[in-house]
């Protein structure tokens, strides 16, 4: 049986293992999943997060259904369907999980005649096609982004947009690799990004990991200092983008283009075409997920906050097409008309 490792995850024959991102950066822990359910359990409790990784996760979830099915061949179509919709159940805004299953799935309805053994091994290669493409997918958005950058420019970045949110690499953050790589000094500027705290825990982990100039900043300290001038552009993630450009990304985002609007400052969403959804008119088509409120509530184990008080914890916002420079993709980068030019990179991929 085939593997595939990443910073991420890593499928090793009958399971898939991922660096628990709960835990991050105190510890670097695994959690193994042996079952489509157990993948489930780690995409919803975001021991891995992130659209890309999400898809990736899902797919290799896919594969761990199919080694389940021990009934009759006739009973294999619904147990696939039952598979396919949990996972999709996880979360609901990262288009990405539902483009990977569909392809897993469009791939499982074109092999009728494989025997179990050939099926899996299959829908494996494919689970590890989507994951390897994702690197290379990311590698393109980061050089077609880096030309936006400029040597000596400071950059915001919201939440986590890194390896750990693809399979490696990352979206946002692999803008800032390839400006890096190609020599150019850049100032980093990580966005904490409460409740969650993605930034704090992961981007900054991952950039000083990867010997980058980054600054961790309270979400509250963005506005100041792109008054004082430390912040040329802005670039984050997205986790589904509707046809016309509105983009949905982590809770905070929606702010940063007001305040970047304010100060005149570029402000680009860096994402892989998988994670814009064409089905999607405009952004208030896209599933907001709402968290637990424990995630507002405490900090780790820790109480911040009384015994009961009223919460309301979106994860996600969504900046509307007009605040947003460009988009990032591995095919270039789309300008306004964004219902225009997004549709045009699909041509190309075709
Ligand atoms: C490269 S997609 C990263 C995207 O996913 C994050 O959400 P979550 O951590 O809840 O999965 C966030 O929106 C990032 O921008």
């Amino acid at each position: 049986m085939a593997r595939f490792k990443s910073i991420t995850l890593e499928w090793r024959e009958d399971r898939v293992i991922f660096i628990d991102q709960r835990k991050l950066p105190i510890e670097e822990v695994y959690v193994e999943c042996k079952t489509h359910e157990e993948v489930y359990g780690a995409i919803k409790d975001m021991v891995v997060r992130g659209a890309p990784a999400i898809g990736a996760s899902a797919a290799f979830g896919y594969v761990l259904g199919a080694m389940e099915f021990k009934k009759k061949p006739e009973e294999l179509a619904a147990h696939m369907k039952a598979v396919k919709d949990r996972l999709a159940g996880s979360r609901p805004t990262a288009v990405n999980l539902f483009w990977a299953l569909e392809r897993m799935e469009r791939l499982f309805a074109s092999t009728p005649s494989l025997s179990h053994d050939e099926l899996i091994k299959t829908l494996e290669r494919e689970a590890i096609a989507i994951s390897r493409e994702d690197i290379l997918t990311n590698m393109a958005i980061g050089m077609n982004g880096a030309s936006v950058v400029r040597d000596g420019d400071g950059i915001l970045t919201h939440c986590n947009a890194g390896a750990l949110a693809t399979v490696d690499y990352g979206t946002a953050l692999g803008v800032i690799r390839s400006a890096v790589e190609m020599g150019k000094r850049v100032r980093v500027y990580a966005d904490e990004t409460r409740p969650y705290l993605q930034g704090a825990r992961l981007t900054s982990w991952e950039l000083m990991k990867s010997c980058i100039d980054v600054t961790l900043i309270c979400d509250n300290m963005a506005g100041w200092i792109m008054k004082k001038g430390y912040v040329n552009l802005v670039v984050v993630g997205a986790d589904r983008i509707a046809a016309n450009g509105d983009s949905a990304n982590k809770i905070g985002t929606y702010s940063l283009a007001i305040l970047a609007q304010k100060h005149g400052i570029p402000f680009y969403i860096a994402a892989p075409l998988s994670t814009v959804d064409l089905s999607c008119n405009n952004g208030e088509e896209i599933p907001i997920e709402e968290r637990s409120h424990r995630e507002i509530t405490h900090i780790g184990e820790i109480r911040i906050a009384p015994e009961g008080v009223k919460c309301y914890n979106p994860a996600f916002d969504v900046t509307p097409w007009n605040m947003i420079t460009g988009i990032i993709t591995e095919k270039g980068i789309a300008r306004p008309p964004y219902d225009v030019s997004l549709a045009k990179m699909f041509e190309s991929t075709h």
